[in-house]
């Protein structure tokens, strides 16, 4: 069984410390970095936008996972290609024609993934899901850190992972929102594959060991 990844969520980190935040999960037992883009329009809030991105992907040693929360993300995917974006998440309820997306994000050289807004439901991604690299089920109503985790995450993570058997993908299967020691063991026993945390690492006292035991947990 492939190990169990866990992706820092910068919006939850020191703006006036970027840099410092950058290379403790560098520095640390974290796997991706994750990033949300929003626009405003798709979510009620503003988080940042290229230039921040660009600060963040010439200090960064690890992938690089770009959540765009974003109307109409087909205008941006050659942008984000160009800042070092690793994987592209675009969401589903944005994208007027998804298997286009996905094939324009692929054809920038990225991985391309799909996120799911709680309200969504697994089905929608039946026909697409084998050309899907990473699917994000969002545990919380995305636009803002440090919400509470959305219980029936657990049967949407199991319903995505008997697709994915079912259809022969290799989709991976990534949580955001909410996410920390107490859910991360039953959300990987339900099939999730990479645990997005934000306000749980970056708020605590000591962020590389939370970082380490959350890894732990996660693939216990
Ligand atoms: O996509 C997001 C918000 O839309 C964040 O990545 C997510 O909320 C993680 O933050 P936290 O771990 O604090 O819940």
């Amino acid at each position: 069984m492939s190990s169990k990844l866990i992706a820092p969520s910068v919006l939850a980190a020191d703006f006036a410390n970027l840099q410092r935040d950058i290379e403790m999960v560098n520095n640390s037992e974290a796997d991706w970095f994750h990033i949300d883009i929003m626009d405003g329009v798709f979510v009620p809030n503003i988080s940042f936008g290229m230039p921040v991105l660009q600060a963040i992907a010439k200090h960064a040693k690890k992938t690089i996972d770009v959540h765009l929360m974003i109307v109409d993300p087909d205008r941006y995917i050659k942008t984000f290609a160009n800042l070092g974006s690793d994987i592209l998440t675009v969401h589903y309820e944005a994208c007027t024609h998804l298997h286009r997306t996905l094939q324009a994000i692929k054809a920038e050289g990225m991985k391309a993934g799909v996120a799911l807004n709680p309200h969504t439901n697994i089905n929608v991604l039946e026909d697409t899901i084998n050309d899907i690299d990473l699917v994000c089920i969002m545990s919380v109503n995305p636009g803002f850190g440090g919400q509470s985790f959305i219980e029936n995450t657990y049967d949407k993570v199991k319903k995505l992972k008997a697709l994915i058997k079912q259809k022969g993908a290799s989709t991976k299967i990534e949580i955001d929102g909410g996410v920390t020691n107490k859910n991360a063991k039953a959300l990987t026993d339900a099939g999730a594959d990479v645990l997005v945390a934000g306000s749980y690492v970056f708020k605590s006292d000591n962020q590389i060991e939370t970082i380490k035991g959350l890894k732990a947990i996660a693939n216990s």
